[in-house]
C-alpha cells in the first residue's frame, strides 16, 4: 500500500493507472471500524484500484463540535488498510489554502433538515471536501455508509446536479452485535452510555416491525420508539420518517418508500442511525 500526503503526491501516483484501470474511492474521516471495512471490501470487488482517504475536515464542524477531540488513530488505520488491500491511502494534512477556503459549494435544500439542522454549515463542508477529494482522486465509483443516509443523499444530488463522472454507492449500516450502529463516535460512550445507546436502533427496529405488520399511522411508530428511548432516559434530537431521496416528511406510510431517522446526544456523543420502514403487501 502507498500512502500520499499531499494532492500532489496522489494525483502522480493515480494518473499512470488512470487510463488502464477501475479506481474505487472510499472517503473517511479515519478511526476505521468493521463499517469502513465493509465500503473497503465492497470496493475491491467492484474495482481494480481502492483508494482510502482519512481528512478531518474542519469545513463540516460547527465551533462548538468535536473538532479538536475527533479520534485521530492513524497508525492503526493504516495498518488496517494495508491488511484489507487498499492500494492507495490519501491522508492530507490539509486539502485548504492556508487563508482559508473562498469558495464553497451549498448543499441549499436537502441539508435543511434531520442533521443540518442542529448543525447548520455541516453538509456545506462535506459537499465541499467530498467535491475536492473527487477532482484530487478523480474515482470512477466513490461508496459512503447508509448510516450517514442524509450526507449518501445529498451526495448523490451533488454529483446528478453537478454533472460529475462518478457513480456513488451507498453500503447497508454495519451494526453492533446488539444493533448499535458502528461509529468512531461510539468511543466516546462510558460503559453506561453504551448501554444506553443501543436503545437507538431497538426504537427503530420497533418502527419497522410495526410498519411491517401494517401500522401505517406515523404518530404510532414514534409513539413505541419515544418509550423505548425514554425507557433508557433518551431524548430524541430528532425522531423523523421521511421519503429516502427528497427527505421530505412523511404523515402516513403508504406504498412509497420511507425510512425512519433518529439523532440523540448519549452522554458527550451526538449518535445517528436509520432504517428503512416496509410495509407489507396487504397493508399498502
Ligand atoms: N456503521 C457503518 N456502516 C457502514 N458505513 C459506515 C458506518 N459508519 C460509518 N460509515 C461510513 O464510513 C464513511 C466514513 O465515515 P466516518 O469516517 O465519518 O465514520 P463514522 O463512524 O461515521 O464517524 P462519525 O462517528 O464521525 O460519524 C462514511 O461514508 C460513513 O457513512
Ligand atoms: C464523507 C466524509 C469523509 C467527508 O469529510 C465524512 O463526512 C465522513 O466520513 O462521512
Ligand atoms: N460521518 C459523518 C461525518 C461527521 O459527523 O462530521
Amino acid at each position: 500500500m502507498r500512502i500520499a500526503h499531499t494532492p500532489a503526491e496522489i494525483r502522480r501516483q493515480l494518473k499512470s493507472l488512470r487510463a488502464s484501470k477501475t479506481i474505487a474511492f472510499v472517503p473517511t474521516m479515519g478511526c476505521l471500524h468493521a463499517g469502513h471495512m465493509s465500503l473497503i471490501r465492497k470496493a475491491k470487488q467492484l474495482a481494480d484500484i481502492v483508494v482510502v482517504s482519512i481528512y478531518v475536515n474542519p469545513l463540516q464542524f460547527g465551533p462548538n463540535e468535536d473538532l479538536d477531540n475527533y479520534p485521530r488513530t492513524f497508525d492503526a488505520d493504516a495498518k488496517l488498510c494495508a491488511d484489507a488491500g487498499v492500494d492507495f491511502l490519501f491522508n492530507p494534512a490539509t486539502l485548504y489554502p492556508a487563508s482559508g477556503p473562498k469558495i464553497t459549494l451549498k448543499a441549499t435544500q436537502l441539508s435543511e433538515h434531520l442533521c443540518g439542522k442542529a448543525r447548520p454549515g455541516h453538509f456545506d463542508g462535506v459537499v465541499t471536501v467530498v467535491n475536492i477529494l473527487f477532482n484530487i482522486v478523480q474515482p470512477d465509483i466513490a461508496l459512503f455508509g447508509e448510516k450517514d443516509w442524509q450526507q449518501l443523499a445529498i451526495i448523490r444530488r451533488m454529483v446528478s446536479d453537478l454533472q460529475m463522472a462518478v457513480e456513488v454507492l451507498g453500503v447497508e449500516t454495519v451494526r453492533e452485535p446488539d444493533g448499535l450502529a458502528m461509529s468512531s463516535r461510539n468511543r466516546y460512550l462510558s460503559e453506561t452510555d453504551r448501554n444506553r445507546a443501543v436503545a437507538l436502533s431497538k426504537a427503530l427496529r420497533a418502527m419497522q416491525q410495526l410498519a411491517t405488520a401494517g401500522e401505517s399511522d406515523i404518530g404510532v411508530l414514534k409513539d413505541r420508539a419515544n418509550a423505548i428511548l425514554a425507557a433508557a432516559d433518551i431524548s430524541a434530537e430528532y425522531l423523523d420518517v421521511r421519503n429516502p431521496n427528497s427527505l421530505k416528511n412523511k404523515n402516513r406510510l403508504n406504498s412509497r418508500p420511507a425510512r425512519a431517522f433518529i439523532a440523540a446526544r448519549v452522554g458527550s456523543a451526538r449518535l445517528i442511525d436509520n432504517i428503512p420502514l416496509h410495509q407489507t403487501e396487504e397493508s399498502q
